[in-house]
């Protein structure tokens, strides 16, 4: 007996072809008729004529097999009625053909002002509450790509019980309860299920507590021990006990809403979330992951429509902004997440990660199924039929931030998976240890500027966040590490508890006096916490990389880029440590440049010094991998390096000024790039400078000068390809040649 199983839809665009597609879960077949030989899953994709939905389906991708053809032919027959034929072979069970764009798919609606709501419909009982902002793209590195942001709830109506999943942020409160109490009877709102609580959410948990002050019961709180602990910390105790009960979840946990919608729970801390939790919905096959697979971007109607090549960037960006320094522990996470997009069946069992090569070919399955936007309430029905055991078939990952995945689900966890395997490998080679604690977030913004810088420079982290490590664990990261930063609030003219037994392992550990090291902190007034750091390091005889970082209460965008300068300072000492190491041990030859380097050094450019500006941040650097690369509308490629410090401020979007130095007159401003600078230094010196309108610095002494914005970045190994539009420019000097730089190898500048 063999088994098809095929689910139909139209697309839903109306540009879009008109397509359906069929997937095959058979056990018996020939194998000599399989294109997949080795796998349970076969795809044959048809498109429909546009103009009748009742003429032949011409085929898209199929083994062109006979089996897969007489299948086809069955699924015709039974054409567009919902129902299952049996003809003692095949049972063929499909769904009917929607005429129009599925319900779940609403057109994208214009932000109307900022911090306005947009309700995004998933399935027939889950529903997001997504608030919606352009102007936070400022103050925190994440925001860096200024795509505005979303913060997301969800609603999950179950049969005898609603949960509302995630609360927002204060900007989005006054808002979110309106239309919470406009889209659901807020009487059946029995649980609140947190998967991440800051501070920065208490107005709208408040909010919620006055909105269902008449009822009479309290409303019952799901989350981890962690968030339980910041909730009694930060709201008022009264208020905590009179409105709310609060269930701390353990590992595994569930919570039936009745109707299938069995909630499960995993816990999945990191040092940056420690009270990180993802909830997994069986009736629906969504899954919501807070801050997971989050991205900061407002535009479009909710979804990922557009794919990889819409939101790749977003996703990437948020990563390492935020999860690459902790890779290990997002690896930790990443297994307990065993997702399996729904139309790819695995053929293997277990919970414990996903192999990336045995998933290859389900990749390429389901990125052209869920392509096809089969709404997401019919789909499951059939994912159900081809459950693939104990893993999460999941449908659509909802996170706290930015679009419901759905199309690049596959994708994106197979990006997160590569990712984090390439942060372990720079793990494995050297780290810095980012010690620290804060009340607030703002010493944690420091610490994850200064994070990604180490990042930048090819140098793995680890992040300690002392409030929730044991002293044990600090000791085994300083053993381990080749550098570390540490850094504290100031609370009450005191470092916290936690920072404080984390310095005293540090000074105890002898090797740790060799290792480079740096001290940060948020302050309001006085900030005793962090004078007391570096006292205490410098009297340990402890080498400093940079000098100590105060910031006062937030930090602004230049603050943020010395944090990161820093790290990448600190990192790239780490590096040149290591270097020294490893040539003091193998042969010198090993520092003659190849045939082939010298040969790639051949390659020139126009000697260049690119200088790019955005708010009072400012840096520049001196480029000679520069190239046209179109003649309408004009535009260069660039080469910028990953640690260099103005590559942050050269993302997507972002203009810079391209000067062109002449033959014979790039010396000047050579010497002056290549000097090393502190963090935020004016890097123009004694140059003769003026500014274009947007604010970026033009040498007087460049031969022409280029002002551009990047449109697109394309990662190469060490460095980032910039592709930029050239807005204006100017010839300063039409007599001079342009400098090129010569080089004798290829491994080098
Ligand atoms: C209860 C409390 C006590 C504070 N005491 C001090 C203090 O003694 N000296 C100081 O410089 N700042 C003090 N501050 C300000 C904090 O250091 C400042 O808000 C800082 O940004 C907090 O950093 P964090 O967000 O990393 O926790 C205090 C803040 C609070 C809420």
């Amino acid at each position: 007996m063999q088994s098809v199983v095929a689910h139909c839809s139209l697309a839903t665009a109306a540009a879009n072809p008109r397509c359906f597609s069929l997937s095959l879960a058979q056990q018996q077949a020939p194998p000599s008729q399989l294109l997949l030989r080795n796998h349970q899953h076969h795809l044959l994709l048809c498109q429909c004529d546009e103009a009748s939905s009742s003429s032949s389906p011409r085929l898209l991708a199929s083994s062109a097999s006979p089996f897969f053809l007489q299948s086809h032919d069955r699924l015709r027959s039974s054409g567009e009625t919902t129902g299952s034929t049996r003809d003692g072979q095949f049972c063929i069970v499909a769904t009917s053909i929607a005429t129009s764009a599925p319900p779940d798919l609403p057109p994208s609606a214009p932000l109307k002002q900022e911090g306005d709501i947009r309700v995004v419909k998933i399935t027939d009982d889950t529903i997001s509450l997504q608030g919606r902002s352009l102007e936070r793209l400022k103050y925190e590195i994440e925001y860096g790509l200024k795509r505005g942001t979303t913060d997301n709830s969800y609603l999950v109506k179950g049969q005898t019980h609603t949960a509302l999943i995630d609360i927002p942020d204060q900007a989005f409160s006054k808002a979110f309860l309106e239309t919470l109490a406009t889209t659901t009877d807020l009487k059946r709102l029995t649980y609140l299920i947190l998967g991440h609580f800051s501070p920065k959410r208490v107005e709208s948990l408040v909010g919620l507590a006055d909105a269902l002050a008449e009822r009479d019961e309290p409303l019952q709180v799901y989350c981890s021990n962690p968030a339980a602990q910041q909730l009694k910390s930060v709201v008022p105790s009264d208020l905590l006990e009179k409105r709310f009960i609060i269930t701390v979840v353990k590992a595994d946990d569930n919570l039936d809403l009745g109707g299938g919608h069995k909630l499960q729970f995993i816990l999945t801390p990191t040092p940056r979330w420690p009270d990180g939790m993802c909830i997994y919905d069986p009736a629906t096959q969504l899954i919501f992951t807070n801050k997971l697979f989050s991205a900061h971007v407002s535009a479009g109607n909710g979804f990922d429509l557009g794919g990889w090549d819409e939101y790749g960037e977003d996703w990437r960006f948020f990563y390492d902004c935020m999860l690459s320094p902790v890779a290990k522990q997002a690896d930790a996470v990443l297994d307990k997440l065993p997702l399996i997009a729904q139309f790819s069946t695995p053929t293997y069992q277990g919970k414990r990660g996903i192999d990336v090569i045995k998933t290859d070919v389900k990749f390429l399955l389901s990125s052209i199924l869920s392509k096809l936007n089969i709404p997401i309430s019919k789909s499951v029905r059939f994912s159900e039929i081809t459950g693939p055991g104990d893993a999460l078939v999941t449908a659509a990952i909802c996170p706290l931030h930015g679009p419901i995945v759905r199309s690049s689900l596959t994708e994106l966890f197979r990006e997160y998976r590569v990712w984090t395997q390439a942060k372990l490998k720079q793990v494995e080679e050297a780290t810095v240890a980012v010690i620290y604690a804060s009340a607030y977030g703002n010493t944690a913004a420091l610490a994850q500027a200064i994070s990604q810088g180490i990042s930048k420079a090819g140098v793995g982290i680890e992040t300690v966040n002392a409030e929730v490590c044991t002293m044990e664990e600090v000791a085994a990261v300083m053993k381990q590490c080749s550098g570390f930063v540490v850094g504290s609030p100031t609370l009450g003219g005191n470092m916290p508890t936690p920072v404080k037994e984390a310095l005293g392992v540090i000074l105890k550990d002898d090797d740790a006096r060799s290792k480079p090291c740096g001290v940060f902190g948020s302050l309001g007034w006085s900030g005793e916490a962090i004078d007391e750091i570096e006292q205490r390091l410098k009297d340990g005889g402890f080498s400093f990389a940079f000098p100590t970082i105060r910031c006062t209460f937030k930090p602004t965008q230049s603050t943020l880029q010395i944090c990161e300068e820093s790290g990448t300072d600190l990192a790239q000492a780490v590096r040149k440590a290591k270097r020294k190491q490893k040539y003091s041990s193998s042969d010198a030859q090993s520092l003659v440049a190849t045939n082939v380097e010298q040969a790639v050094g051949r390659v020139v450019g126009a000697l260049c010094v690119l200088s790019a500006k955005d708010g009072d941040a400012e840096s520049a650097m001196l480029a000679s991998w520069v190239s046209q690369a179109s003649f309408v509308p004009p535009g260069i490629t660039i080469a910028v390096a990953k640690e260099r410090a103005v590559e942050g401020l050269v993302l997507v979007g972002g203009k810079f000024v391209l000067n062109v130095l002449g033959q014979g007159k790039s010396a000047a401003a050579s010497k002056q790039l290549l000097k090393p600078f502190k963090p935020g230094e004016n890097r123009f010196g004694e140059l003769p400078t003026k500014q274009t309108e947007s604010g970026n610095t033009i040498l007087v002494d460049a031969i022409a000068w280029l002002e551009c914005t990047v449109t697109k970045r394309m990662e190469t190994g060490d460095h980032w390809v910039l592709y930029a539009a050239v807005d204006s420019g100017k010839l300063q000097d039409d007599r001079t040649l342009t400098a090129v730089h010569q080089r004798k190898t290829g491994a080098r500048y």
